[in-house]
């Protein structure tokens, strides 16, 4: 049997004296969707933030493909894509500034995609406007752009449909099931109820 790409055994969390999550368990295989659920505050940021190597506040153990990500933070880092809860858009920059800074910064990304990741997710005509005067959603959806050019193999993403409207949110779906298809993994927490239920894996933390 192949080993899980992500393994997370007996994980405990807390903050400000509260316990989050104890004995939390799951493991992620490659090409798989997982969801984690929670009622507000039940610990999902926090918890996307410990996997993605943010935050450090934790017990238990985290494997990568196999190994400690302690011992393969640089390999397991170049695997991953985080989405925050913030859309991480500078508002003085255009959507095409911000993207080319996003590729600056991975160099593994092609420039030439920008336009049709900003096509795609519905910005054509807005290429050139300063991301300040966008819409919360538009200014969303320049963020989600980064999906279309990323291929990395796991994506963490919080949130990543606050702001989005429904066709957007179907879009969004499809892209991550597409991602799954090519072999890619993904973790995500949304408050919206995903139309595609087959296939995806679910994570109560409610339950923990
Ligand atoms: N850095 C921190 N210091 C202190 N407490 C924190 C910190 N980060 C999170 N918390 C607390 O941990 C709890 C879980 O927060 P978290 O943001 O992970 O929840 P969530 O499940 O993502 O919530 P929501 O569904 O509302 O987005 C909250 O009570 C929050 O106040």
């Amino acid at each position: 049997m192949s080993k899980p790409l992500l393994a997370v055994t007996d994980l405990f969390c807390e903050r400000e004296e509260r316990i989050l999550f104890d004995g939390l368990a799951f493991s992620l295989k490659q090409g798989e969707v997982m969801q984690i659920e929670g009622r507000n505050g039940s610990g999902k940021t926090t918890l996307l933030r410990i996997l993605s190597g943010l935050s450090a506040q934790y017990e238990g153990s985290i494997e990568w493909r196999g190994e400690s990500v302690d011992n393969v933070r640089d390999e397991f880092l170049a695997d991953l894509l985080y989405f925050g809860h913030q859309p991480g858009v500078k508002g003085m920059l255009t959507p095409q500034e911000n993207l080319r800074w996003y590729c600056a910064l991975h160099p593994a990304l092609q420039r030439s995609k920008i336009d049709e990741a900003l096509g795609v997710v519905g910005l054509t005509g807005y290429e050139d406007v300063p991301c300040h005067s966008l819409s919360a959603g538009q200014n969303r959806r320049v963020s989600l752009a980064r999906l279309y050019m990323n291929q990395a193999p796991l994506w963490i993403l919080d949130e990543p449909f606050t702001a989005i409207d429904k066709k957007g949110v179907a879009a969004m779906e499809q892209l991550l099931l597409d991602h799954a298809q090519r072999g890619g993994s993904v973790i995500l927490t949304t408050h919206h109820d995903l139309a595609a239920q087959q296939g995806v894996v679910k994570v109560n933390l409610d339950s923990f």
